[in-house]
């Protein structure tokens, strides 16, 4: 099986809180929130990725981003390296694009939430990061 190269960004507003966005049903992993993120095409770079699915996903602008965590997972159906960025540089209102319900939650909040496992690591350095 070849392993899915995703770019997926921690959004984090000037209150500290992160951006999460539920992933339809219909989805891999449906149902659970998630980092809104997506796919790495063929001659893109993470950072291209990540500009043009946030856009996509919830119509932010994202100016800049900083590495943050890679980690590869293998779900029984999918195996996945998730490039996670965290973004604090952008601008707009964030939307659920594609009628997904977002929410912005602090950090305190976010493991509150029902994420896929492969996010566990993400979480976890979120929840370290915390003052
Ligand atoms: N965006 C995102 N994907 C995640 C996270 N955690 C995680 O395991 N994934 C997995 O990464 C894979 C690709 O993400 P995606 O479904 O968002 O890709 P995409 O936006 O390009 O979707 P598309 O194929 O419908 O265009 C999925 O199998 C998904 O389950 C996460 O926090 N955010
Ligand atoms: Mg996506």
């Amino acid at each position: 099986m070849k392993r899915i190269h995703v770019a997926v960004g921690v959004i984090i507003d000037p209150t500290d809180r992160i951006l999460i966005a539920k992933r339809p049903e219909h989805l891999h992993q449906g149902g659970k929130w998630e980092f809104p993120g997506g796919k790495v095409e063929i001659g893109e770079t993470t950072e291209q990725a990540l500009i043009r699915e946030l856009k996509e996903e919830v119509n932010l602008t994202v100016f800049s981003s900083e590495p943050f965590i890679k980690l590869s997972f293998d779900y029984p159906d999918k195996q996945v390296l998730l490039d996670v960025h965290s973004v604090i540089a952008f601008t707009g209102q964030a939307k659920g694009m594609e009628d997904q319900q977002i929410k912005w939650v602090s950090k305190a909040e976010v493991i509150e939430y029902n994420f896929p496992e492969a996010n566990q690591p993400i979480l976890e350095k979120i929840i370290s990061k915390q003052q």
